[in-house]
């Protein structure tokens, strides 16, 4: 080492080439770590983990407690990870077994992980602990099942992620895809498509791939907001809708913000609404030239979220983004490119071996030194994003009280009605 340095720095003083010689050795020694082999992907149940120890009261039911204990045993052995829906089920109906309704206190909204296993087990109301039991126990025996004759055929790489309604999330090659999967209804985010994003995106941060990309299945990125997520509520829970919507939009958005790694829009097809405000998150936009960029806000009443109000101006100039955001004009993936939008267009033709192609030779880069990269770009507005996201969440909140906003969607939900 000495004696590269040494020819490295002939004609510098003594001192200076043993100082630049042990810095050369201590970044070869962090190298050496960057290198070792990564952790599989075999901790199952992470933060979501059922509790292993059980203290059962003696009194719980015979046959049933029996087969709720090996049931329980049964989770520990699973090869396969049953993805967050099913464990947050299993964590649910095993503390309605063994402490009945949920009665402790609602964690706070960002805390997403303790918050969705509060709501799952709040969700089971009064299930009686019996119930609960049995519940348990016959959905573990399916999944023993399903592990038992799944466990052959796929290799652990890409394996897709079970538990998931709305998505199908898959790891493979370094990289983690999200995939919106409604496409007769052109991926348009129900509710739960929201939720199941939120904790796709929080088991992507936390696996051990080098780039998230989000896409579409089918002919579209995504349609927006479902505009039936405004139906069947009653005149008392308006409010109280509103304000939960908030509140969700507010928690979803702020994920995009906080994301730790490199995150990839592929944008398949046309994309509406939120799916287009959030982009700018993205540290990559791809397009395909079917792609089109359409946020109709003033159409529907409403007023652009994903901190579009803030990030949009800022990247395109205020008359740009006010075509867009103000008056809905809709965009070719072209000029989104042109407004810097899109980071590339490519023909719809070649789009998907094109971005892949690409994306895998991005994720053999070493995986820290893209995140730092990141977060020293992110880390400037962030504090600046959380803040336009607040108050852009805020203002919908009041904007969906709205005839303006009720009557657009009235009008669309009634439009196949007159077709
Ligand atoms: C809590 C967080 C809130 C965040 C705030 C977000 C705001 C936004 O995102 S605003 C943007 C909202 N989105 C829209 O305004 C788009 C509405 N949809 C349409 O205009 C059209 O459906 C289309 C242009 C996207 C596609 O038109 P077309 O090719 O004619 O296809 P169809 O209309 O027949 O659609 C097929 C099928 O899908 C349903 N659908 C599509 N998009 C939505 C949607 N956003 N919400 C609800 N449903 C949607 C459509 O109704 C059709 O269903 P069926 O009639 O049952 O086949």
């Amino acid at each position: 080492m000495a004696g590269v340095t040494g020819r490295l720095v002939r004609g510098w003083c003594p001192r200076a080439v043993r100082r630049l010689s042990l810095l050369l050795t201590s970044i070869l020694q962090c190298l050496s770590f960057t290198f070792l082999p990564v952790a599989k992907f075999t901790q199952p149940f992470s933060s979501l983990q059922v509790p292993a120890q059980l203290h059962m009261s003696k009194t719980a039911m015979g046959a049933s407690q029996k087969d709720f204990e090996s049931a329980m045993n049964q989770v520990k052995l699973l090869e396969k990870d049953p993805g967050n829906e099913v464990k947050l089920k299993l964590y649910a109906l095993y503390k309605q077994a063994t402490e009945g309704p949920c009665s402790t206190p609602k964690p706070g909204v960002f805390d997403l992980i303790n918050k969705a296993k509060w709501d799952a087990w709040n969700a089971l109301g009064n299930l009686p602990k019996e119930t609960a039991r049995q519940n348990y126990v016959d959905l573990v025996s399916g999944l023993s099942s399903s592990s038992d004759s799944s466990s052959q055929v796929k290799p652990e790489a890409d394996r897709e992620q079970a538990g998931y309604e709305t998505l199908v999330m898959t790891s493979e090659d370094g990289i983690t895809k999200i995939m919106l999967n409604r496409p007769t209804k052109m991926n348009a985010l129900t509710t739960q498509m929201y939720q199941e994003i939120m904790l796709a995106l929080e088991a992507a941060s936390k696996d051990d791939s080098t780039i998230t990309v989000l896409t579409g299945n089918g002919s579209y990125f995504s349609s927006g907001n479902d505009l039936t997520n405004f139906t069947h509520i009653s005149p008392d829970e308006i409010e109280e809708k509103a304000r939960r919507g908030a509140i969700l939009l507010r928690d979803f958005v702020g994920c995009f913000i906080d994301f730790p790694k490199p995150l990839v829009a592929a944008v398949n097809g046309p994309a509406v609404g939120i799916s287009v405000t959030i982009l700018r998150l993205f540290d990559l936009v791809y397009a395909s030239d079917r792609a089109t960029f359409h946020t109709p806000f003033s159409h529907l009443g409403q007023t652009p979220e994903g901190c579009s109000s803030y990030t949009f101006p800022k990247l395109m100039g205020p008359g740009k983004a006010a075509e867009m955001l103000i008056f809905g004009k809709k965009l070719t993936a072209a000029e989104a490119c042109a407004q810097g939008l899109v980071t590339e267009v490519f023909p719809d033709s070649t789009f998907q071996k094109e971005v892949w192609t690409r994306l895998k030779a991005y994720s053999k880069l070493p995986r820290n030194a893209l995140r730092i990269s990141k977060q020293m770009i992110r880390n400037h507005e962030k504090e600046k994003l959380h803040a336009t996201n607040a108050e852009e969440s805020r203002i919908l909140q009041e904007r969906w009280l709205s005839d303006e906003c009720m009557n657009a969607i009235m009008n669309f939900l009634s439009r196949k009605a007159k077709m």
